[in-house]
């Protein structure tokens, strides 16, 4: 479902909400920090299933006991929308189980 562009004061303020994301370039993005490689790679997981299930992929990038994700929507023209901030959230919301800080 393709949303419109949040403007800069929306995407300000939604990000008030969401301790550890940030902006820039036009993308959200944030790196979690995980227990070890493996509960790393079982978070990207977790993430791969709830972005096919949202129809909303992010860049995942696994790092030795790192995850970062970078995301915007490409069918708005590569800039950040609502959909973001809907994958955003699901994906604070799971975190914590993973030890995901
Ligand atoms: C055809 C498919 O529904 C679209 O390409 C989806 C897939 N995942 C997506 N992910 C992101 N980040 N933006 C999109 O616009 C998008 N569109």
């Amino acid at each position: 479902m393709p949303s419109e562009p949040l403007s800069q004061k929306e995407i300000e303020d939604r990000l008030r909400e969401l301790p550890g994301w940030a902006f820039e370039d036009d993308r959200i993005f944030r790196t979690y920090r995980l227990g070890g490689h493996f509960a790393a790679s079982a978070l990207v997981a977790h993430i791969a299933s709830v972005q096919e299930e949202l129809n909303h992929h992010s860049d995942l990038t696994l790092g030795y006991n790192t995850v970062r994700l970078s995301v915007n929507s490409h069918d708005a023209g590569g800039v950040v929308t609502e959909n973001d901030f809907a994958l955003a959230e699901r994906v604070e919301a799971l975190a914590p189980a993973h030890g995901a800080s």
